[in-house]
């Protein structure tokens, strides 16, 4: 461990820690009261004999939730722990922070309150159970850091079950972020979108999404080789998953340094130090490295750039430039889906997000090699992007709010976050 990574690893340990300057209690959030209780006649109100009015309403019809209680702004970021950024399977508790962290992003960047949940159990059916079975406190569900392929399953079975938006953002909102970056490295590096050979480490959430909507935005499966801990993913293996299976090639090659000769993009999303300056050196001219492994990437920026100069590189990280985290989308779809009362987060708003994302960073004098993507401190983002979802939730038919848009943009405008 280098001496600067030691002492961010140190600061972030204080930061999280009781004492972290004015704040007195561990950790990163706390739950806030909205109405006054200041004395017995609010009481009366929050707490008995008031409060059994709204349970009355409720019962009568389930969408007085909405009008009365916290659920209409409330998502649950939940995970078992199965995948934590790069550190794999530490466990539930273990990844209470990661979970806190996505909270604090829901909150800060975008007015959603959220619960994290970190449940202590593996068993993908069991999983289902326990969340549907919490779903009703919700107004949308964020699964988070559940390894593949057991995410697929629990992702399908809870949006077949539930009329709320169910996402898992290591899915879903990575493979946005990446889809908006990959098109603005592309437009700078001169690629075409359909002739890109990329090459992706990883075949796990992350990785399987990013590439279908990598598809979807019009690169070719045909050009894309895929590696996993084992090897190149191809036709001649017995070991891979359904999802792995859509990805296998016919080709001898076995290793990630076998297929990454001639490649113009490289797509990391499996773990740390995977790929070595020689294989960056076997890629084509102004290489895009997309190593996108928390907290430590597949190959560092700098050492990218050694081999590469002309490379585009983006991370995970805050501490480089273009970070592709899908913290630069998530809050923001679940604002637009709970202020639209949208019933799942569709194809229509994910590609509604992508092109928002990229459009944004393009237009506003910065954009180039070290600025492919807005930061995710960028203050367009909250109205810019979210607008844009809540009218592709609407367009889409998946609202069950259909807003006046513009008023929607000054709402989102005034919110003081
Ligand atoms: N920047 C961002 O926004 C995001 C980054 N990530 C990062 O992506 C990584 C994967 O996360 P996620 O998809 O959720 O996790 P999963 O557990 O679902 O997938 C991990 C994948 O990495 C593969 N892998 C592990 N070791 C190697 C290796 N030596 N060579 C090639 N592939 C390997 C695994 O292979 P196998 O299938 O054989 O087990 C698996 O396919 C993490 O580091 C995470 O931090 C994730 C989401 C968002
Ligand atoms: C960013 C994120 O969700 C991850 O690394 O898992
Ligand atoms: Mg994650």
């Amino acid at each position: 461990m280098s001496v600067q990574q030691s002492s961010l690893e140190q600061q972030a340990l204080s930061y999280h820690a009781q004492n972290y300057q004015v704040n007195n209690r561990p950790g990163k959030l706390e739950i806030a009261v909205t109405k006054p209780v200041n004395g017995q006649s609010d009481l009366a109100l929050a707490y008995s004999p008031g409060v059994a009015a709204p349970c009355v309403e409720i019962n009568k019809d389930p969408a007085k939730a909405y009008e009365y209680t916290a659920k209409g702004n409330l998502v649950a970021v939940i995970s078992n722990g199965t995948a934590v950024l790069g550190l794999g399977d530490i466990g539930a508790l273990a990844s209470k922070p990661v979970m806190e962290g996505k909270a604090v992003l829901f909150k800060k960047f975008a007015g959603v309150d959220s619960f994290d949940i970190e449940i202590d159990e593996t068993d993908p059916d069991k999983l289902v159970e326990i969340i549907a079975a919490l779903h009703p406190t919700f107004g949308g569900i964020n699964l988070e850091d559940i390894k593949a392929p057991e995410c697929f399953y629990i992702e399908k079975k809870l949006r077949e079950r539930l009329t709320i938006p169910v996402f898992h953002d290591d899915q879903h909102g990575t493979a946005i972020v990446v889809a908006a970056g990959m098109l603005n490295a592309l437009h700078l590096s001169g690629k075409a979108i359909a002739e890109t050979k990329l090459v992706c480490s990883g075949a796990g959430a992350a990785a399987i999404a990013c590439l279908d909507m990598l598809l979807d935005v019009g690169m070719k499966r045909e050009n894309i080789y895929v590696c996993d801990s084992k090897g190149v993913i191809t036709t001649s293996r017995t070991d891979l998953n359904a999802e792995k299976q859509a990805w296998a090639k016919d080709t001898p090659a076995k290793t990630l340094s076998d297929v990454i000769e001639g490649a113009d993009a490289f797509l990391g999303l499996s773990g740390p130090g995977l790929v070595t300056q020689a294989d960056i050196k076997k890629m084509a001219a102004k290489p895009i490295v997309f190593a996108l492994a928390n907290p430590e990437p597949e190959i560092r920026p700098e050492k990218v750039k050694e081999v590469a100069p002309d490379a585009i590189c983006a991370t995970g990280r805050s501490d480089y430039p273009n970070q592709v985290n899908n913290a630069l989308c998530f809050p923001y779809l679940f604002r637009a889906a709970l202020d639209t009362g949208a019933t799942q987060i569709n194809q229509a708003m994910k590609r509604a997000t992508a092109t928002a994302l990229a459009e944004m960073a393009r237009t506003d004098g910065h954009f180039g090699t070290d600025y492919i993507l807005p930061t995710l401190l960028d203050p367009r983002l909250l109205t810019g992007v979210t607008t844009k979802i809540a009218q592709a939730a609407i367009d889409s038919g998946v609202a069950k709010r259909v807003l006046n848009l513009a008023d929607y943009q000054n709402a989102l405008n005034s919110m003081a976050l």
